[in-house]
């Protein structure tokens, strides 16, 4: 047989092998814990309730800001609600009257709860900070804690609210500011600071801050211990729910024989169950987030064949075997692709059958529309990359923001999460409804700046940024800016749709297409921490999922 130019990925052994994974055992799965927690749970609804009744907004406001940075404000939903619901009422009576002191923190701080809490804020409750000129007051530059809730506030905006734009621009640049002059001189606001500079609070993914707040928290003089230590003990009980997950993740990646049967592949267990974490944040959707993580596993295997080790014949057999989805066809691939096709064929037919036991309905068409669509999109890189052909940007994110697989990824999770599924859901999702695709289109971007350069050192279809310098010259750093640019853009949609009122999908559901950009955003913020650069998130995954707060 002719001699085929195989390429690789470069791929290091993971960081966390089979055994080890195997072999975490945390003690929170005790009884004894949980009952601890129920006990705090209701110490601090106590504290909730008394707040509630005797301290003034803002304070409670905190509290609230605080329950959810801690990880632990699902436990008090309803009552979030409640308080969220009589602040709101009261800025409404009092709206008209000058707001008595001109703070922007708390301001700010109000607006961006009620508004991420759904509620009808609009961005003029800014405009008293502002100059005849329209710009905000120079003399705000100095109140540090105010412009980084102002900065928070800015990322909920939705289209054409321009002067939350501004504002997002000048508490960037007053905050950057103040940090590289040293003006921030309180420790916990510095942190704060330059954390949500990387990733602000609305495109993180609460766990991944969770861990990190914590010890923040425990260092404040008037911190509330029964908070502090609900808020550990609850992260470490769900750490370790978490951990089972992992297992039963990893014994199914090691079944399917991927590692050895295709060598070339990311042999990413932990990595592929970390997605799952952040697109799936109720604790009690265990099965939901195994599920995930295989399916995140297969898409990457499948990405990698088509990406680095398929020749050009041997890809055009795999895609024209996964439209027809006959089994009878496998004998016409190559071995590697038999054991790829007949694990996802397995793969499906598991979440069918797991589904026709519950709904008693057949969802196998779209789980396999789910991956010929993606397939396609693949085939379609692979074209451009073997022909040597330089798509136009808008072409190549047409195309990749289905190949970076978020909307697979959200077809998935629909049908995992929705009983009973809706036929004009379904529809909408097959059309890419726009909460399918902006989220994805985030995680292509976010993918194209983290994993872009390794890929394109050992060769793949020119990314965005690639596709970008084709068209407008040869600065990189123009062309990161572009797509970063683009991120915004794309987030301003997804905000919008999400307030939208019309919408066949459910919140819980929504929030889990939302989570596909924040995750993507996660994994790539400082590289790709996937693939050839695990070491990136080594720390945060070791806090996430290995080492219980102590
Ligand atoms: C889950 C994912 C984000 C998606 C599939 C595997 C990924 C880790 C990433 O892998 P990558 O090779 O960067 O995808 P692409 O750039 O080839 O589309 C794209
Ligand atoms: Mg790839
Ligand atoms: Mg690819
Ligand atoms: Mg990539
Ligand atoms: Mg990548």
């Amino acid at each position: 047989a002719p001699v085929v130019d195989r390429r690789s990925g470069n791929y290091k052994p993971p960081l966390w092998d089979f055994d080890y994974v195997q072999s975490l055992n945390s003690g929170y799965k005790e009884e004894k814990y949980s009952r601890r927690a129920s006990e705090l749970k209701a110490q601090v609804e106590l504290l909730i309730e008394e707040l509630t009744l005797s301290r003034p907004a803002v304070e409670l406001l905190e509290l609230i800001d605080n329950l959810q940075r801690l990880g632990i404000s699902c436990h008090y939903e309803h009552r979030i609600k409640k308080i969220l619901n009589r602040v709101y009422e009261m800025d409404n009576k009092t709206m008209n009257r000058e707001p008595n002191e001109k703070d922007l923190y708390s301001t700010a701080l109000k607006f961006r709860l009620l508004r991420q809490h759904g509620f009808a804020v609009s961005e003029e409750v800014f405009d008293c900070f502002k100059n005849d000129e329209g710009e905000f007051e120079a003399i705000l530059t100095e109140d540090s804690k105010g412009l980084l809730e102002l900065y928070e506030s800015s990322f909920m905006l939705i289209e054409g609210e321009d002067s939350l734009v501004r504002a997002r621009e000048f508490a960037t640049i007053s905050l950057q500011k103040n940090i590289d002059q040293g003006l921030v001189l309180d420790d916990e606001l510095s942190l704060l600071v330059r954390r949500a500079l990387e990733l602000p609070l609305h495109w993180s993914i609460p766990r991944t801050q969770a861990r990190w707040f914590i010890g923040t928290y425990e260092k404040r003089p008037h911190m509330n211990p029964a908070i502090l230590e609900l808020a550990k003990l609850d992260f470490n009980i769900v750490q370790a729910i978490h951990q089972e997950e992992l297992k039963s993740v990893s014994r199914w990646w090691k079944s399917t024989g991927f590692a050895e049967e295709l060598p070339f592949v990311r042999d990413r267990a932990v990595g592929y169950y970390l997605w799952s974490i952040g697109l799936i944040e109720p604790r009690e959707y265990g099965y939901q987030r195994i599920i995930i993580a295989m399916l995140i596993s297969m898409v990457t295997t499948i990405d990698d064949i088509f990406d680095i080790y398929g020749t050009l014949e041997e890809l055009h057999l795999f895609t024209n075997v996964i439209q027809r989805w006959d089994i009878e066809l496998i004998d016409r691939l190559p071995v590697y692709m038999q054991i790829c096709f007949l694990a996802l064929h397995n793969f499906i037919n598991e979440v069918a059958y797991n589904f026709l036991k519950e709904q008693g309905s057949n969802i196998i068409p779209h789980l396999r529309k789910s991956f010929t669509d993606l397939i396609a999109t693949y085939m379609q890189e692979a074209k451009w990359y073997h022909n040597g052909d330089k798509p136009s940007l808008e072409e190549y994110l047409n195309n990749g923001k289905i190949s970076v697989a978020g909307c697979l990824v959200s077809h998935y999770m629909y049908f995992l999460l929705t009983n009973p599924i809706k036929h004009e859901a379904v529809q909408a999702m097959y059309e890419y409804h726009n909460i399918i695709q902006l989220p994805s289109m985030i995680a292509r971007l976010a993918d194209d700046i983290g994993s872009g350069p390794a890929e394109m050192k050992r060769g793949d279809v020119p990314k965005a940024i690639q596709c970008y310098m084709n068209e407008t010259g040869p600065s990189e750093k123009q062309a990161q800016k572009h797509l970063k640019f683009l991120i915004h853009e794309t987030w301003k949609k997804i905000n919008t749709e999400v307030l939208a009122a019309d919408s066949p999908f459910s919140p819980t559901f929504i929030r889990c297409c939302v989570n596909v950009g924040r995750m993507t955003q996660y994994m790539y913020q400082h590289g790709d921490g996937i693939g050839v650069h695990q070491s990136v998130l080594k720390d945060g995954i070791k806090g996430l999922l290995f080492e219980p707060i102590a």
